[in-house]
């Protein structure tokens, strides 16, 4: 989605507030599209409030998009450029709805917070990460993940930019209300490898890597970017 150029200053945004438990963490998982780390959404324990949202969303998973070279791989585009890879954190109003599933059929249901990957420094956090992916190799693999603050995958920079949109992999409801960090976090070759080693199929099936697991860029319609800067 290509942001910026057609980003419009909203001085009514406010800042994002987000407060992460990190014993909600439950497992790291493949599911054949990418690699999640979820979090135990039964409770108001790990949640984001403020900036273009109503309500408070819930955490409920996060997940990645990469692509098999470092020229692409992420699902926004900022000033027409990809970055290697793209971090979702994915989180649902449970004010207004019962369920997730309800939540992902509804305008207002989610709020993703999307994160740029840039090749670069080592990041510790990540780390952790990277170290569980051989053992969730093969598709619909999974290991318990104790303890895990997806805050550290979050840049500090305060920045934004917000718009409507829609679920990048099937059903693709318009359910989404998009929160694109202008800063990207710096991950190191051997870690964006590590995510290229996994795999897309079974355990026995013929070896496919996971790579260009992102959606093709969309085009832009009437919609507006709005920024929480200027
Ligand atoms: N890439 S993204 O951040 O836009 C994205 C986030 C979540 C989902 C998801 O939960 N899919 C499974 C799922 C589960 C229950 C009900 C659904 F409709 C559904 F899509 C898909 C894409
Ligand atoms: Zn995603």
């Amino acid at each position: 989605h290509p942001l910026w150029q057609n980003s419009v200053y909203d001085p009514v945004l406010k800042p994002l507030k987000i407060s992460y438990d990190p014993t909600t963490c439950l497992h790291i998982w493949n599911n054949g599209y990418s690699f999640l780390v979820e979090f135990d959404d039964s409770a108001d324990r790990s949640i984001i409030v403020g900036g273009p949202l109503e309500n408070q969303y819930r955490l409920k998973q996060f997940h990645f998009h990469w692509g098999a070279i470092n020229e692409w791989g992420s699902e926004h585009t900022v000033d027409c450029k990809f970055y290697p890879a793209e971090l979702h954190l994915v989180h649902w109003n449970a004010v207004a709805y019962p369920t997730f599933e309800e939540a992902v059929m509804e305008g207002d249901g989610l709020a993703v917070i999307g994160v740029f990957l840039k090749l670069g420094a080592h990041h510790e956090g990540l780390q952790t990460l990277v170290d569980a992916l051989p053992a969730i190799k093969h598709k619909d693999t999974v290991i318990e993940f104790d303890v895990f603050d997806p805050s550290c995958l979050i840049p500090q920079c305060p920045d934004y930019w917000t718009y409507a949109g829609s679920l990048t992999t099937p059903p693709l409801t318009e359910s989404v209300t998009w929160i694109i960090k202008k800063q990207p976090i710096e991950v190191d070759e051997n870690q964006l490898e590590a995510f290229r080693m996994l795999l897309f199929t079974s355990d026995g099936e013929e070896e496919k890597r996971m790579v260009d697991n992102f959606r093709p860029l969309q085009p832009l319609m009437n919609r507006t970017v709005r920024s929480s800067f200027q």
